[in-house]
């Protein structure tokens, strides 16, 4: 199978620091590839140079068969490289139907300026609507964003960033300051969406992670260690010496 997004020898540094190191992964079509590693180890470093918020220094990141190391952020997102930005994506006075329809009018460009205003209306928010359902947060689609809990903020985040249909979706610790059970309704959401859109997930719970990606990639000192599925990753000798230790066990 061709990979939908391959990364080959990304390297960044700030100053004397590197921060990846030669880096190298790929993410096949509607496959959860999760990166797992120790604080600092360029985790979110990785996921900014993908989404081509920072410039590598050297490597090349190709996407959908394009080479796009030197695209815009836009010129991405418009190939369909998503990434949800940890709450800041969010309008907090707009309604949270009026968040997710805005990132479906994102979507359709400017073809909604041939419907009628009322059309035009319906087509997002019919859509927009039928997303926060999909992420539990129907009852909430009036409340203004700002209004909501930390963890329905994350999971309207998600909604917003699906909403643009990307091919690819980008996450930096999704789970990040959830309570219990809004990091289990995260997973089932997450789980819901694999097999239909490929997912780059960075996580520091290690549960969801091995319950939810189809393979899982080790990052050490800006370098991937080892990758495989979950269960070969747990078992790795190198992964547990350098990672995992006895939280695997
Ligand atoms: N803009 C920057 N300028 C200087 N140093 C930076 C910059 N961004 C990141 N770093 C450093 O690069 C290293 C890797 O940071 P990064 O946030 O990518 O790690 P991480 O694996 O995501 O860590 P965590 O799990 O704690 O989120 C850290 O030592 C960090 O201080």
């Amino acid at each position: 199978m061709t990979a939908l997004l391959r990364v080959e020898g990304l390297s960044k540094s700030y100053g004397a620091l590197r921060v990846t190191d030669g880096l190298s992964l790929s993410v096949e079509p509607g496959e959860l590839h999760a990166v797992i590693g120790p604080n600092g180890a360029g985790k979110t470093t990785l996921i900014h140079q993908i989404s081509g918020m920072t410039p590598p220094d050297a490597g090349r990141i190709l996407f959908a068969g394009e080479d796009v190391t030197g695209r815009s952020m836009a010129g991405r997102a418009l190939a369909g490289l998503a990434r949800s930005f940890q709450i800041t994506s969010i309008l907090p006075r707009f309604s949270a139907l009026q968040n997710v329809a805005l990132a479906v009018q994102a979507r359709s460009g400017s073809s909604f300026r041939f419907l009628s205003p009322v059309d035009g209306e319906a087509a997002l928010t019919g859509p927009a609507r039928d997303l926060l359902a999909r992420f539990g947060l129907a009852e909430r689609a009036e409340m203004p964003a700002g209004a909501l809990s930390h963890g329905e903020k994350r999971q309207l985040e998600l909604a917003i960033a699906l909403a643009t249909a990307p091919k690819l979706l980008l996450l930096d610790e999704p789970l990040a300051g959830t309570s219990h059970a809004e990091s289990a309704r995260i997973v089932e959401i997450l789980r819901g969406l694999t097999g239909s859109v490929a997912i780059l997930l960075v996580e520091h719970d290690m549960e969801a992670v091995f319950a939810l990606a189809d393979r899982v990639s080790v990052l050490v000192y800006g370098r991937v260690i080892a990758t495989g599925a979950p269960e070969a990753i747990r078992s790795n000798p190198e992964v547990r010496a350098a990672y995992l230790g006895e939280e695997a066990a």
